[in-house]
């Protein structure tokens, strides 16, 4: 995108502001002085953890199958990263109703509520509205943008990472450091709402002050980023995946519901047809599973060209009907 693309609109009714800086680094900590003031402001405002929204096993399998695999890591985590972003899309979009969390997305729908609790108002009373996310990798869409670095010595992070509770890999951080990129407005346009604090000290009443200037100039000048934009193309990607998966979903229960009457008129014995329903079920859970990866992953957008959910799902269960038909006779001919 080019400067000139990156041009102010409208005052902006909400405002990202996005964290960023080494684990450790005081991001949460920062994030919970900002909300604090900003409650002072009269805004709303609200920290969107990642670390609730998304499930656990996204950052640790990783981690302790593979080692420090930061890539593997990554490409989890964004999948879900991005479900977490298509909510809150949709929540600025239409914020007098609360969006569904997809239900194939694996957010948590217990803390995405909690994350917008107390977020719509009054009608008609409209205060600014913060969303503060701790991300490193954050492309922003059309609205309220900015960006908070934190500079923190690696080694005061390594030794407040190691004194919390649940530290993260001396490895991560170390790994972090030669990846992390501070903002760069010169490269970037739409890092132009961009201060580095310096968090290797005490974050003073001034330096908080400094971001509730940034946030306010950030309302004050909305980016608009055109259409080419990538987090968009991604938000779609993943609402046509997330339909791909949901009928492919049903149609797939269908087929095995109908397996099971199968097995039960040519009387199966009940040992058996308890194993073949997990069987199927496991293998349902695995193709589904493959399938949402596929269509973020492998199936080419083109712009302008939209999937065509039905038939997709409709392919995909028939895919699904041989692995069934398989595990069927293989249980009708062990009887
Ligand atoms: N400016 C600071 N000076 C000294 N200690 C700090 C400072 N900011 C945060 N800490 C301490 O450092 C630890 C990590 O802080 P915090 O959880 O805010 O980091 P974070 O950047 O959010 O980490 P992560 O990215 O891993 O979630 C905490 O124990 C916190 O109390």
């Amino acid at each position: 995108m080019t400067t000139e693309e990156a041009v102010s609109v409208s005052r902006a009714s909400a405002c990202l502001c996005v964290l960023c800086g080494l684990p450790a680094a005081g991001k949460s900590t920062l994030a919970r002085r900002i909300l604090s003031t900003a409650a002072q402001h009269g805004w709303r405002a609200t920290v969107v953890p990642y670390d609730d929204l998304i499930p656990e096993q996204a950052f640790r399998t990783k981690v302790v199958e593979d080692g420090v695999n930061l890539q593997e890591m990554h490409t989890e985590w964004k999948s879900h990263r991005q479900a977490v972003l298509y909510c809150i899309e949709q929540f600025l979009q239409k914020s007098e109703i609360l969006p569904e969390v997809p239900s194939s997305s694996g957010i948590s729908v217990a803390a995405w509520e909690q994350c917008t609790q107390g977020l719509m108002g009054p009608k008609g009373l409209k205060p600014p509205l913060v969303f503060l996310l701790d991300d490193n990798f954050y492309y922003p869409n059309s609205l309220g943008f900015c960006q908070v670095y934190l500079q923190c010595d690696l080694e005061s992070c390594i030794s407040r990472n190691q004194s919390r509770s649940q530290p993260v890999p001396t490895e991560v951080i170390l790994e972090m450091v030669k990846r992390l990129e501070s903002p760069n407005p010169q490269k970037n346009s739409w890092e132009i709402n961009s201060i580095t604090l310096n968090s290797t000290g005490t974050v003073s009443k001034s330096d908080i002050q400094r971001v509730m200037e940034l946030i306010s100039s950030a309302l004050n000048n909305p980016l608009s980023l055109g259409e080419d934009n990538k987090e968009q193309k991604d938000a779609d990607r993943l609402k046509c995946a997330n339909s791909v998966v949901h009928q492919a979903d049903q149609a797939c229960r269908r087929l095995i519901s109908e397996a099971m009457k199968t097995a039960r008129e040519n009387k199966v014995p009940p040992e058996r047809m308890r194993s073949l329903a997990a069987q199927l079920s496991e293998s349902k859970a695995t193709f589904l599973h493959n399938l949402r990866k596929h269509f973020l992953h492998e199936v080419p957008f083109i712009q302008g060209e939209e999937i065509n959910v039905e038939h997709a799902a409709k392919r995909a269960a028939e895919i699904f009907n041989d692995d069934l038909k398989e595990i069927l006779s293989r249980i009708m001919n062990d009887k």
